[in-house]
């Protein structure tokens, strides 16, 4: 069992504060994912959790000890490094036996535990070779296996795969989530691919300069993002910039009813929420290109204020250059000063806005 409670950690170098009052439960088994653009946080969080940096206010207890002021190798904890730091005057199995040494473990033992830990990352039979002779994909498999070998009760991963090429990440993400399903481990991974988390997260922790936007699992944060930032940083999304007046966005080529007080709104919708129309009229909205992806097209779409959107649309629907269209949207989004004020029937229910390029409200017509 392996409980991580973080509570109000905050970070400050001295010019501000690079984590500001984080708090955080992470349950027993689960795999936490650490999001958010350079410089949000990430890193400095994950470290305080390692031991290698000393939390300016706040709490760490892993099964309920606080551990805030131990040093890393009293920790139950285990990090593997965006740079792997390997020894390079060892070979495989002196890397990954070198913290079992320290712990004083017989050398039979020791052997027995760097084969199991070399074999549960696919490098059985490499234990001879120097580091320097592996390719970059088997050096963080070693860096992971010189980890997990110690059995840390958490397992922190520094964004260990950014320094690979995509197919490789790609194949070694689902690799350590195998290991990390496999062995049950409570494990926090720093990504900023939003792709990285919502393949492998069971929760997500969204940072913003130190802050965190918004804890929950990948369908949650897709399909209900709480402030503009999440909904901008997770997948594809619109966003259109537009005054409400009465209720209703008076956009000219998006009427829709908003039941917010009046003032300016973002709306957001991702382009899965599109579906387009002919529209013979002039004016309104009109095709800017159309990209085919085999299992999609994916339209931009200029708006008459000078805006551009997104459509996702059928490979059968094949809309021109310059053609005039007419937008239906589902699943939308309203923020005001980055928080959610109102959110529309999700995919599937009723369509909350349907737009004719002369601004007639087809829903209510
Ligand atoms: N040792 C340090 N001294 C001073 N400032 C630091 C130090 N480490 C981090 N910072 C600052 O703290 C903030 C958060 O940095 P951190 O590395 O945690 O972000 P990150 O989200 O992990 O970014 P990245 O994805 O680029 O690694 C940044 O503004 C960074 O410049």
């Amino acid at each position: 069992m392996a409980r991580l409670t973080i509570k109000d950690i905050s970070k400050s170098f001295g010019t501000g504060f690079a984590v500001d009052s984080v708090s955080l439960d992470v349950e027993d088994g689960e795999l936490v994912c650490l999001l958010g653009p350079s410089g949000s946080g990430k890193s400095t969080l994950l470290r305080m959790i390692g031991g290698f940096e000393t939390p300016t206010a706040g709490t760490i207890s892993i099964d309920g000890r606080d551990v805030t002021r131990l040093p890393p190798e009293k920790r139950p904890t285990g990090m593997v490094f965006q740079s792997h730091a390997l020894w390079t005057h060892m070979n495989v199995f002196q890397n990954i036996a070198f913290g079992l040494k320290l712990r004083g473990l017989p050398r039979a033992a020791i052997a027995e535990k760097v084969e199991g830990a070399l074999a549960l990352v696919g490098l059985a039979g490499y234990g001879g070779r120097m580091t320097a002779q592996l390719s970059g994909g088997q050096q963080q498999r070693v860096a992971l296996a010189r980890s997990l070998v110690l059995e840390p009760k958490i397992l922190l991963l520094d964004e260990p795969f950014a320094s690979l090429d995509q197919h490789l990440r790609e194949r070694l993400r689902e690799e350590v989530k195998d290991i990390q399903t496999r062995l049950g481990i409570t494990t926090l991974f720093v990504t900023h691919g939003q792709d990285e988390a919502l393949a492998l997260a069971d929760r997500i922790v969204v940072m913003r300069d130190g802050r965190t936007e918004q804890i929950a699992g990948p369908s949650e944060i897709y399909r209900h993002p709480k402030t503009e930032f999440v909904a901008g940083f997770i997948g594809s999304m619109n966003f259109v910039r537009h005054e409400v007046r009465g209720g209703r966005v008076q956009h000219p080529d998006l009427t829709l009813a908003l039941p917010v007080p009046d003032g300016e709104v973002v709306l957001a919708f991702r382009p899965e929420a599109v579906s387009l129309g002919g529209a013979p009229l002039a004016g309104g909205a009109s095709v800017h290109r159309g990209i085919d992806f085999g299992t999609h097209r994916m339209i931009d779409i200029d708006l008459s204020d000078g805006s551009r959107v997104k459509a996702m649309v059928p490979p059968a629907e094949d809309w021109q250059k310059d053609q005039r269209v007419a937008l239906t949207i589902g699943a939308c989004f309203a923020f005001r000063d980055n928080r959610l004020i109102h959110e529309s029937a999700t995919a599937g229910g009723p369509s909350p806005a349907i737009a004719a390029p002369d601004g007639r409200d087809l829903a209510h017509a």
